[in-house]
């Protein structure tokens, strides 16, 4: 696919959103491309799912930066401190950043969906496998590399643990700024309910690797009217440059080819 990148003139490769990434584009060849529809009376009860196990240690974030997609908070991954165990997963897996994905409104704005409903945002939990994997950057490759904890949110109640890092959103408003955020536990953002979805997918931006053993959460969370727009509020674009709001960074859905959706729940 690399190919395919460079060979596009470097004013299309400079645009925020790039086309290639919003198109139904799949790698060619690809067939366990992400995001998917999840049709619930299709998915598949798993009584051998076991319940995901979470443990992350908040002294390990780092800092949020705005990376012209998103906005992602990063976690030091040097050591087993923030880690997942259990549900689909044959290892344990290490935190390396969280991110979300929004709409321009609240009719859309989610990567994945349920019975074809957008969710107006979903974060992205990003873990990956240094049990077998030197580093991350190895693991992106790899079919067993990664693995995403997506949770949905709603339009709902105000959300206490959201609105800290709502609060830091302004100082990151433009691509390529980060300010340092030294204490923050992701567990607050991910609904105590454990029932979950999971299959085997990928990577939703390039290099769109299909390395992503994909958990996504049932119920969602519920966050408030300012919160979403304070997503919204952010930038695409650096300092300087033409404003562009960062809103639809979602990838359109992918076919789910020879995929089942397992559930750990009946
Ligand atoms: C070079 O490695 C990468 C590149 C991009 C992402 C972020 C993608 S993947 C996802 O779930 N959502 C996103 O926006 C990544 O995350 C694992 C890893
Ligand atoms: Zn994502």
């Amino acid at each position: 696919l690399s190919h395919v990148w460079c060979d596009l003139p470097d004013s299309l490769h400079r645009l925020p959103v790039h086309p290639l990434w919003q198109s139904p584009l799949t790698i060619p060849g690809g067939t366990r491309q992400s995001p998917i529809n999840i049709q619930w009376r299709d998915s598949v009860y798993d009584p051998f799912l076991k319940p995901l196990k979470i443990s992350y240690d908040p002294t390990t974030c780092l800092h949020i930066w705005n990376n012209g997609y998103s906005f992602l908070v990063e976690f030091d991954d040097s050591a087993d401190r923030s880690i997942i165990v259990g549900g689909p997963l044959e290892n344990q897996y290490r935190l390396k950043q969280f991110h979300f994905h929004w709409g321009a409104i609240n009719e859309w704005g989610s990567e994945h969906t349920v019975d074809s409903k957008f969710y107006p945002a979903e974060l992205h939990l990003v873990h990956w496998n240094a049990v077998v994997y030197p580093t991350f950057e190895e693991a992106v490759m790899e079919g067993n590399g990664l693995a995403v904890i997506g949770v949905f949110l709603k339009l709902g109640a105000h959300h206490e643990g959201l609105q800290t890092l709502v609060d830091a959103l302004p100082a990151v408003k433009h691509k390529d700024t980060v300010i340092e955020f030294d204490v923050f536990d992701p567990s607050c953002l991910i609904p105590s309910c454990p029932d979950y979805w999971t299959y085997a997918g990928s990577l939703t931006t390039p290099p769109l690797t299909e390395s992503v053993t994909w958990i996504i959460k049932k119920k969602p969370i519920e966050v408030d009217e300012n919160q979403l727009e304070a997503f919204r509020m952010l930038l695409f674009t650096s300092d300087g440059e033409e404003e562009k709001r960062m809103v639809d960074n979602f990838r359109p859905l992918q076919p789910l080819m020879n995929r089942t959706v397992r559930s750990s729940f009946q």
